[in-house]
């Protein structure tokens, strides 16, 4: 049956009142063991739910597919409307801010929704994001990304576990308890957006119009969109790197030309470029930027402790980068450089010859593709400067005729918490009676550039509860969220909205 079509059929608003009396004297674990059998019971339709969004390529790095991108909004506002959601608002944000190719194109819109509304119960704020990252089949993939594919207890495809596998999860949450006829324990606020992986363009902006408006009287902020550490392990997590993401454009001849007449004749800009990027990092991941390390926080001795009781091993790395190719060996090495200091890759050079065979081309323009991420306590805007600083001087130690300009596409900042607040508390609990195990206290060497705005405009904290395990290939080929992740880490989102409600 069509997934829509089912959900209609069901009308909720003919549920006997005696149904919800019922549920009122039942312990939470009750209430919990009738969730979990719903959601066991509703498998098929979850994984229906997931196939549908994952179907939808909305790529927010992709000014091509930016139409997606708004289809996956109205895809979520139309499950919302299904599942009971109310005060339902699609903010538009405007034109895109440069640099953008088309000056004109929008950026996709925040989905809000409210559940409830008893001011009797504390108000959770969910955040998630419905864009991804891009994925070509090309790139390597074992089947086509936009398609959702189980194999092995495995369901593949982008988005699948960033973020749009948590992201339908929460409304898997919703549906079970719409079944059961069981009121939800809390309120919710779900704050949805489409250009998270593109920097989250315009959102801040709105959570400050918003702070008294649609989300007064939030009590906390979850978002699932990490990953746990390893792959046996659940785990919370306190802390991000930040992520501050530029590009070198270089240009020169007028067009591309042959190497044969003009190689060896003429500057080539790419040639420029890498030059320039590859004084940038080490090869053993060291910035080479002057002034970046100096504000790096330095290690506490009871930092130094944390790491002893975390669960993770240099094989846990290798096996999720499908390699060997760690730089570090230990444990606390590996952790501290993924957490707590900063990291420059680099991701790409638009314009450069990057198809089959052996085209003899001399690109006129390329663009180079570069991040920092940040941590505690590097001021953002003075590394700006200084990366700019650096690059200009590198060019200028070339001697090049060709142009060349570099620049921030956008940033978002870093963010660390204390793990032991109540919503911390119920999250343990919820993740103990799932999982069977406490769960590890983590960072998270990504970014969610929001995070921090959320914890300031709305004076509140934010936990971030991941379902998807550390090899899921997150922006990589072949994103996959195991079946367990999803069916089991939506019985950890109830729980945690129960075992909240309670404190
Ligand atoms: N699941 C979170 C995530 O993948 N975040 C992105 C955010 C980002 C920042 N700049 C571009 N994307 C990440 O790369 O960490
Ligand atoms: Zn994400
Ligand atoms: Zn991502």
């Amino acid at each position: 049956m069509n997934f829509t079509r089912l959900l209609s059929t069901i009308n909720y608003k003919k549920i006997p009142p005696s149904i919800f009396r019922s549920y009122s004297t039942m312990s939470i674990e009750k209430k919990l063991q009738s969730v979990f059998s719903k959601v066991d019971e509703l498998k098929p339709v979850f994984i229906e739910r997931l196939a549908n969004a994952v179907a939808i390529p909305s790529v927010s790095g992709d000014e091509s597919l930016r139409k997606e991108v708004f289809k996956m909004s109205e895809f979520l506002v139309k499950e919302l409307e299904s599942l009971g959601a109310y005060d339902i608002q699609v903010k538009p944000l405007g034109k895109q801010p440069p640099p953008v190719t088309d000056e004109n194109l929008e950026l996709p819109p925040i989905v809000l929704a409210r559940v409830g509304k008893d001011e009797t119960k504390k108000t959770i704020m969910i955040y998630g994001h419905y864009d991804v990252q891009p994925a070509l089949k090309d790139d390597g993939w074992d089947t086509y990304p936009f398609k959702l594919v189980e194999v092995n207890d495995k369901l593949y495809g982008r988005g699948s576990t960033d973020d749009k596998g948590p992201v339908i999860a929460w409304l898997n949450v919703l549906q079970a308890h719409k079944e059961l006829s069981l009121e939800l324990p809390v309120n919710i606020i779900f704050c949805f957006e489409g250009m998270e992986e593109s920097g989250s363009l315009g959102l801040e902006e709105l959570v400050g119009r918003e702070a008294d408006k649609y989300f007064k009287g939030v009590d906390t902020c979850c978002i699932s969109d990490n990953y746990w550490l390893g792959t046996k392990k659940p785990v919370l997590t306190y802390g991000l790197r930040g992520c501050n993401y530029y590009q070198i454009i270089v240009s020169g001849p007028g067009a591309d030309l042959h190497s044969g007449i003009f190689g060896g004749v003429i500057h080539e800009p790419m040639t420029d470029l890498i030059r320039v990027m590859s004084q940038l990092v080490d090869v053993k991941g060291k910035i080479l930027i002057p002034g970046i390390d100096e504000m790096v926080a330095p290690v506490t001795e009871t930092e130094e402790k944390l790491y002893d009781d975390i669960e993770f091993d240099v094989n846990e790395l290798n096996a999720a980068s499908g390699s060997n190719t760690a730089i570090y060996q230990s444990k606390n090495d590996i952790l501290m450089h993924r957490w707590r200091y900063p990291s420059l890759s680099l991701h790409g050079i638009e314009g450069a010859f990057s198809g089959g065979g052996a085209k003899t081309v001399i690109p006129a323009k390329v663009i180079g593709k570069f991040s920092i991420r940040t941590v505690p306590d590097i001021d953002s805007k003075k590394m700006d400067q200084y990366v700019f600083d650096y690059v200009n001087a590198k060019f200028k130690e070339l001697g090049t005729p060709n142009s060349y300009k570099v620049e921030l596409i956008h940033d978002g900042a870093y963010w660390k918490s204390d793990p032991f607040n109540d919503s911390f508390t119920a999250a343990k609990k919820a993740t103990k009676v799932v999982w069977g195990v406490e769960p590890d206290l983590t960072r998270e060497g990504g970014s969610i550039p929001i995070t921090l705005t959320f914890e300031q405009q709305l004076k509140t904290n934010v936990l971030l509860l991941p379902l998807g395990k550390g090899d899921d290939g997150a922006h990589s080929i072949n994103e996959k969220i195991d079946v367990k992740n999803y069916i089991e880490g939506a019985k950890t989102m109830a729980a945690y909205l129960h075992y909240y409600g309670e404190i």
